[in-house]
């Protein structure tokens, strides 16, 4: 059993107590009275290279990274600094993420958000949109192919936008197959959660024009973006820089400044 494999199973637990706790009927209801979402894609088209900054307590490789009492207050931090959007982790055991993170920043900040988290069902999905979330984050590694086309399709008949998370060949063929318009490449490997920077380099040839491709993990500072944005970024995602740094609006400035700089995408 991987990593992965363990965090999903997890996460279906959790998910049937909710479901029997909120019916799919009560949180329809709930989304119709949520003002629309936001156009993720158009904010981070307006960008260089726009940066997209995580509100991140916990991660399996690293264990506790940050103390984070109250989120809202750190996305609006991201959010002055200049972060074109915010995720959210949401993953309760692994993460120690939350709807309630969700909430708590969905109401500090103007900018898109995205719920972080292990999406295996539409219920997750319509959840996403009734705690105001922009975007919603679909890892091709944990969906075979017909749930992911559904799951895509779902986030975008709510409006929202999906981010569609590859490691590998495969995978980037699969999200581009299933109609994906936002592919987040992530540089950490499922199985041995190691960091590897020239993935992202790999797969941004293998996606078209036209299709924003965000670079994911890893990123300690403007060096890591600059890199990035020379192979192709249109985003990037940080969240342990930005966390557990002494300074998180500094480190998310300096990420924005670099992204924002006329050098950054020449010609793109
Ligand atoms: O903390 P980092 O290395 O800056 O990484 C942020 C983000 O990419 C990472 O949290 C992430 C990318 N894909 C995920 C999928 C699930 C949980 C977490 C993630």
């Amino acid at each position: 059993m991987t990593v992965l494999d363990e965090i999903i199973a997890g996460v279906r637990a959790d998910l049937a107590e909710r479901e029997s706790q909120t019916p799919l009927d009560v949180l329809k209801q709930r989304v119709e009275k949520v003002p629309d979402p936001r156009d993720a894609l158009a904010v981070l088209r307006a960008r260089r290279v726009a940066v997209i900054a995580e509100v991140k307590r916990r991660s399996p490789s690293k264990g506790d990274l940050a103390n984070i009492p109250d989120p809202g207050k750190l996305a609006g931090i991201y959010e002055t600094a200049g972060a074109a959007a915010v995720s959210v982790l949401t993953e309760k055991h692994r993460f120690g993420g939350s709807l309630a993170d969700l909430d708590a920043v969905r109401v500090a900040v103007d900018v898109p958000v995205l719920r972080k988290d292990f999406i295996v069902a539409p219920y997750q999905i319509w959840e996403a949109r009734a705690h105001g979330a922009d975007l919603v984050l679909l890892i091709v590694a944990a969906l075979d192919q017909p749930r992911l086309v559904g799951l895509l399709e779902r986030i975008e008949s709510l409006g929202m936008t999906a981010l569609v998370e590859v490691h590998d060949e495969e995978e980037t063929h699969r999200a581009l197959d299933a109609g994906a318009r936002l592919i987040g490449v992530n540089a950490r490997d499922l199985k041995t959660l190691e960091i590897r920077r020239d993935t992202f380099a790999r797969l941004a040839p293998l996606v078209p024009p036209g299709i924003l491709k965000v670079a994911e993990s890893g990123i300690r500072g403007p060096r890591d973006l600059l890199g990035y944005a020379e192979a192709g970024a249109d985003a990037v995602l940080v969240g342990e820089a930005a966390v557990s740094g002494p300074d998180p609006r500094q480190t998310v400035a300096d990420l924005v400044a670099a992204g924002a700089h006329p050098a950054t995408k020449v010609g793109r």
